[in-house]
């Protein structure tokens, strides 16, 4: 494989279902239950092995973040660390997903890395242990190199797939960028739902315990949940900004697109229960 390029490996995006807010634990993180699922949008990734080990990024929007932070860097660099290989790469980042969203896709990029770089410098690393590294960089990171609609816990490490109906969503991307940090450390985040088990939360409403709070404290984000709430049952995706609508049909999705106001951002996107990556893996 050394020296060609491979094309084509999707970073899909993820929803958060529902997100619950159990507990705050002592080193300041919080217990989480959710439900995530891949959407059919995403960034994409190009790979080229080299021989002599080093690492560069290429991006469609420029530096995406300084190179030392970016989560594709980082995620080669530890794959590079943990099977003391001595290739490299040169990577293409076509970037299409917001960034800071709740959409994941800085996790998900850097799951793909993991993945597509493991198979291209064959390292052979499984699954466990390339989550095991994901984890290091995100808690978002293990549900996209595991592939798979997942159920999770803990601050997100512990996942259980399920399949839950794949919706088409309309995601509206308000013009704000929410900080994840500031939502989880303000003192009006409630953080007691109680934890339930997994038949109950499948069957309960969904609903995501950040919104509240995210809506009282952003206008954007209340705008265009508002906005979106008029065509479709509506919630938050993580800590926000992005909001999703959840329709039957792609054409009502994009009926409701159509009359998005020109000062609103949004995409239709398909809830897909196995990961636009697993399908590259399987070209391979
Ligand atoms: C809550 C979720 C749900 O998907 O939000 P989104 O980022 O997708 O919006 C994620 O698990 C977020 O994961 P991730 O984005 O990797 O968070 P990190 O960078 O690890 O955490 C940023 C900060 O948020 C707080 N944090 C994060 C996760 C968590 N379970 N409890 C926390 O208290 C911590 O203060 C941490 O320093
Ligand atoms: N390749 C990358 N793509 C996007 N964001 C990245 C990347 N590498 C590092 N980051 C940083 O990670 C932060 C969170 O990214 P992202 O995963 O898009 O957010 P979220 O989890 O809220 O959807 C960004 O604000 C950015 O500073």
């Amino acid at each position: 494989m050394s020296n060609q390029l491979s094309l084509g490996w999707p970073a899909p995006a993820k929803l958060n279902l529902f997100l619950h807010v159990n507990h705050r634990r002592e080193d300041g993180y919080h217990e989480l239950q959710t439900l995530f699922q891949f959407i059919s949008h995403g960034d994409l990734l190009d790979f080229k092995v080299t021989d002599d080990g080093s690492l560069k990024l290429h991006s469609n929007i420029g530096n995406v973040v300084a190179d030392s932070d970016n989560l594709i860097l980082r995620a080669a660099k530890l794959l590079q660390e943990r099977s003391a290989t001595e290739k490299g790469a040169e990577i293409w980042l076509d970037k299409r997903l917001p960034m800071g969203g709740g959409i994941g896709g800085g996790s998900s990029d850097a799951a793909t890395c993991l993945i597509a770089l493991n198979a291209l410098w064959q390292t052979h690393l499984n699954r466990t242990e390339l989550a095991e590294l994901g984890l290091s960089l995100g808690a978002d990171v293990p549900v996209f190199i595991n592939g798979l609609s997942a159920f999770a816990e803990g601050v997100g490490e512990k996942l259980i797939q399920v399949s839950p109906k794949e919706f088409w969503y309309l995601v509206l991307v308000p013009d704000v960028h929410v900080s994840t940090a500031e939502i989880f450390q303000d003192p009006d985040l409630p953080r007691n739902t109680p934890k339930l088990d997994l038949d109950s939360l499948m069957s309960s409403p969904w609903k995501n315990d950040c919104q509240e709070l995210v809506v009282k404290r952003y206008p954007q984000v209340a705008k265009t949940l508002d906005w979106l709430i008029e065509y479709a049952p509506s919630r938050m995706t993580g800590t926000g900004a992005c909001v999703f609508g959840e329709f039957e049909q792609q054409q009502q999705a994009l009926d409701a697109l159509a009359q998005l106001p020109s000062n609103m951002t949004g995409f239709v996107a398909k809830g897909t229960n196995i990961s636009p990556l697993e399908l590259r893996l399987a070209q391979l």
